[in-house]
């Protein structure tokens, strides 16, 4: 096996989503911090192994995956010692990919990455309702998608519980989940933070991204 190196930063949803697969792969890797806020990423030695300059970035052996969703699905086909993270069969493997794909651009880019970029990167302190009115069309979405399952792509967990986790629990404090009116998204949030390490994986990383955004915006418009 090869020398895995995670380069992250803990409040990165996308960072913690990578923490939780490797950690329920049981596999051992070094973790590099970049500190994004302070432009880490920008410096010539990380771009030129990752142009898009994000965090996650997965090294094994020297060769270089970014994207989280990408980075996950590598470390089960390559290490896992069985597919329920991401099976192999076509229906149920399109199902989390459908998952990863309404993480990757609705959830973390369409709830988070826009309005984490004005204020973090350009000094902005002010949040569009709309913004927040969106992370509320997310959660129906992910209340619709749950059904009467306890994990978001059946009775078992999969790569598509640890991507969503990751950014959702970052934004409770920006939006907070209410059980009346959201009780299978609050039931799977209480069942995902039952996960072994769950706070040093997630919880915490998410905690940090809260408080930032608690600190930096005063107003929604
Ligand atoms: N879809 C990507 C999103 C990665 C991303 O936008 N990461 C942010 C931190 S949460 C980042 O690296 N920002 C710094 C930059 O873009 O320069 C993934 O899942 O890995």
């Amino acid at each position: 096996m090869g020398k895995l190196v995670l380069y992250g930063v803990e409040a990165s949803p996308p960072v913690r989503a990578c923490k939780m697969t490797l950690h329920a792969l049981g596999l051992q890797y070094e973790y590099k911090l970049v500190n994004i806020l302070a432009g880490d990423q920008l410096n010539k030695e990380y771009t030129l192994k990752n142009p898009q300059h994000t965090v996650p970035m997965l090294e094994d052996d020297g060769k270089c995956i970014w994207d989280s969703h990408a980075i996950m699905a590598y470390l089960v086909r390559k290490y896992g010692k069985e597919d329920s993270l991401y099976p192999k069969d076509y229906y149920k493997r399109a199902v989390v990919d459908q998952r990863l794909h309404f993480e990757s651009g609705v959830v973390f880019q369409g709830c988070i990455r826009n309005i984490a970029a004005p204020i973090f990167y350009r000094n902005g302190t002010e949040v569009p309702r709309y913004m927040i009115d969106g992370i509320f069309d997310m959660y129906d979405f992910l209340e619709a998608f749950l059904g009467n399952q306890d994990y978001l792509c059946g009775s078992t967990l999969t790569l598509a519980d640890f991507s969503c986790i990751s950014s959702v629990a970052s934004l409770l404090g920006l939006a907070p989940i209410e059980s009346k009116r959201y009780p299978k998204l609050s039931a799977w949030i209480a069942r995902m933070e039952q996960l072994p390490d769950y706070q040093s994986n997630n919880g915490n990383g998410a905690q940090m991204l809260i408080d930032l955004f608690t600190a930096k915006i005063k107003k929604i418009v």
